[in-house]
């Protein structure tokens, strides 16, 4: 006979049980925190045209794609690695009439090119919410709230909200502190780095207070603010402030400037949602810009999140009771417990051993008999 291989690519895993099962329980409480603040589902498709995915949100880079042709259209799909630009489709397309501000929820499998270090995974779970139509700080605080409303539903605690501002780079390097694309990249790389030698090197020692504005969110916004001399970023520092303020005493606060996420699309906000116990984020999420069929921009902000590693730490999971039902069993009895919310495993031969199977308990007369 043929040797099979049952080897699954790097970064791809099966969830077995009780893991499965302890996944949809977390994704049924998230989705229902999102639904109870108003967001409504929608569920895209996992593959579409590759430029259409990427039209609408700029810096929705095409390189981090896993892509494919369609032997059907003959055109290059790519499978989605971010629903969040999908939500952004949908809210200029076949919801552009809806009434704004939308608010839209997802939760479906995305697949990422490349594994990080931190997640080796490259088929997560992404779960989020989309508040389209508006940037404002009230949007925003409320995209936070929900978000860390949503992981703390699911049992998560010691929830650290990280700061970023996405396009700061691209602000001072178009005003006070000028620097060309390569140099952009250059200074992105030093400061994802943190790496002030690396700067002076390259003569972009006009960044180095950046690296010093960023830990415990007072202390690194205090420093922010001094470093912004020509008060340029004053509108979003202010912004910023408002958001953490709102949310302050619930959850622990920093700030992280020039902190970058894998999405590029991200405006004057980003934040990365952070528990203690888990060394990666958990979510992240920001304000970004929906181009429509005119090329006009709609704004919107928003937060994903990533439960896998959550579920890998037993969160959601549930022991249940298993009533094992021998043969000839009482079919009446075996119902009447089954909508009392008792699981039942049925005996198909007088060789199934109970145990064996995980059961708790035994119908025995009609009654569950502890095993
Ligand atoms: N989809 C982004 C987070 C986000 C949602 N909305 C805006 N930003 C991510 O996964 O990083």
């Amino acid at each position: 006979m043929q040797k099979l291989s049952n080897l699954l690519p790097e970064g791809f895993h099966d969830a077995l049980p009780p893991n499965a099962e302890a996944a949809s329980r977390l994704e049924r409480d998230v989705l229902d925190t999102l639904a109870s603040h108003g967001y409504a589902r929608v569920s895209p498709p996992l593959a579409e045209y590759e430029d259409v995915l990427t039209a609408r949100m700029q810096g929705a880079a095409k390189s981090d794609l896993m892509r494919f042709v369609d032997p059907i259209s003959q055109r290059t799909l790519a499978l989605r690695p971010d629903i969040t630009m999908q939500i952004g489709r949908i809210a200029a397309t076949s919801m552009a009439d809806a009434a704004r501000p939308l608010r839209l929820s997802y939760s479906g499998q995305v697949l990422k090119l490349r594994s990080g270090q931190l997640h080796p995974e490259r088929s997560r779970l992404q779960i989020g919410a989309e508040l389209i139509g508006t940037d404002s700080v009230a949007a925003a605080s409320e995209i936070v709230s929900v978000a860390i409303e949503a992981l703390e539903r699911a049992g998560v605690t010691g929830i650290t909200v990280d700061f970023t501002l996405p396009d700061l780079i691209d602000i001072l390097a178009a005003g006070p502190l000028p620097l060309n694309e390569a140099q952009i990249a250059e200074v992105r790389g030093e400061l994802d780095m943190k790496d002030a030698g690396g700067l002076a090197a390259m003569g972009a020692m006009g960044y180095l207070p950046l690296i010093e504005a960023t830990g415990p969110f007072n202390e690194a916004m205090k420093r922010l603010r001094a470093f912004d001399a020509e008060n340029l970023l004053t509108s979003r520092l202010d912004g910023i402030s408002k958001i953490a303020a709102s949310i302050e005493g619930k959850v622990s606060l920093t700030l992280d400037p020039t902190e970058r996420h894998g999405f590029e699309y991200q405006s004057w906000l980003g934040f990365t949602l952070y528990a203690e116990g888990f060394v990666g984020a958990l979510g992240r999420g920001g304000s970004y810009e929906i181009a429509d069929a005119r090329g006009d921009a709609e704004m919107a902000v928003g937060f994903s999140l990533y439960p896998n590693p959550l579920i890998g730490a037993g969160f959601g999971a549930k022991q249940n009771d298993v009533l094992f039902l021998p043969l000839g069993h009482d079919l009446a009895a075996a119902k009447q417990m089954r909508d009392e919310g008792w699981r039942t495993v049925a005996a198909l031969s007088n060789k199934d051993d109970a145990n064996a199977m995980g059961c708790t308990h035994r119908l025995d007369n009609g009654k569950p008999q502890k095993i």
